[in-house]
């Protein structure tokens, strides 16, 4: 069976990645994708794009009462997101978003939507099977270590701080440690944000510079010892095995699963 899968955000970096994925897949067919502008093109006539027919939108509400499709792979901003990820599945079209930004409630309020419609979904704030395997290690280790700081390091062009994989590993540490309020009871911040954001008492420390692509390193304290988890993307394509997996995984879901480390074998 063919999965026809639309792209919204083809011409980013992630988007152009997937867009590539997608051709390389044989059970996969490009049926669209919601670019910022372009309606009316075709892919191949977008910059830097392959040959390939599938029509371009700039409204993903047209695109999705014109297009038949299976799976919505979203990799926009957060605001987009959000957006697409409702109207996906109003039009029965199941979602995966790479899209980060989401908070909590947010994620609360589509688990509630897919349920009532009996739909699957896929949030997945990262891709890469090192990143999850990051996240899956640092929640291991929050059961011996309970103090932790989150550094995640990203290129400058990014929207949203923290990262998606920085505020999903602050809640997998919360889940298993008691709430800790760390630092010392007294500290006081001489200049604002020093201390970096604050998830339930751990805190998360947002680097920005060109050169980066995407990496993260969670430090464990105790008495006389530190521990040090790292990851690091060197390029877009570590996020492509982790799409292909869920767009796979999609089809047979019934409600929203946050996370690809709940549908890894
Ligand atoms: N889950 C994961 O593993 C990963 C997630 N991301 C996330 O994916 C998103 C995209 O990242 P990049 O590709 O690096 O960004 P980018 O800035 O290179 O691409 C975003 C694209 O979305 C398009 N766009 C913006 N609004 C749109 C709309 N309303 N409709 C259609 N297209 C729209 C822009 O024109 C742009 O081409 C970000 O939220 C980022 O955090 C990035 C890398 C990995
Ligand atoms: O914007 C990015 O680049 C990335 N975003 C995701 C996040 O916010 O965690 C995943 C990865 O870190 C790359």
């Amino acid at each position: 069976m063919t999965t026809k899968i639309i792209i919204a955000g083809p011409r980013g970096k992630m988007g152009k990645e997937a867009v590539q994925l997608v051709r390389e897949t044989e059970a996969f067919q490009l049926a669209a994708v919601v670019d910022s502008k372009n309606a009316g093109k075709i892919v191949k006539e977008l910059p830097d794009m392959p040959d390939e027919q599938a029509p371009v939108f700039d409204d993903m509400r047209t695109c999705l009462e014109e297009t038949d499709a299976d799976v919505l792979i979203d990799l926009t901003t957060p605001a987009a997101g959000k957006q697409h990820l409702e109207l996906a599945l109003d039009h029965h079209v199941r979602p995966v978003v790479g899209t980060t930004g989401f908070s909590e409630a947010d994620v609360e309020k589509l688990r509630e939507k897919t349920e009532a419609k009996e739909l699957g979904a896929i949030i997945a704030p990262n891709f890469a099977v090192g990143a999850i395997l990051m996240m899956k290690l640092s929640q291991m280790a929050a059961r011996y270590f309970s103090d932790a700081e989150i550094i995640e390091m990203h290129h400058d062009n990014k929207l949203d701080a923290p990262s998606g994989t920085a505020a999903k590993t602050a809640s997998l540490i919360n889940e298993v440690r008691p709430h800790k309020q760390q630092g010392h009871p007294d500290e006081k911040e001489d200049l604002d944000g020093a201390r970096g954001a604050e998830v339930d008492g751990l805190h998360i420390h947002s680097v920005r510079l060109p050169g980066l692509v995407a990496h993260q390193e969670v430090l464990f304290g105790g008495a006389g010892q530190t521990f040090k988890i790292r990851h690091d993307s060197m390029n877009r394509q570590s996020f492509m095995p982790g799409v292909k997996l869920a767009v796979e995984n999609v089809l047979h879901l019934n409600t929203l699963v946050y996370g690809l480390e709940n549908i890894m074998e």
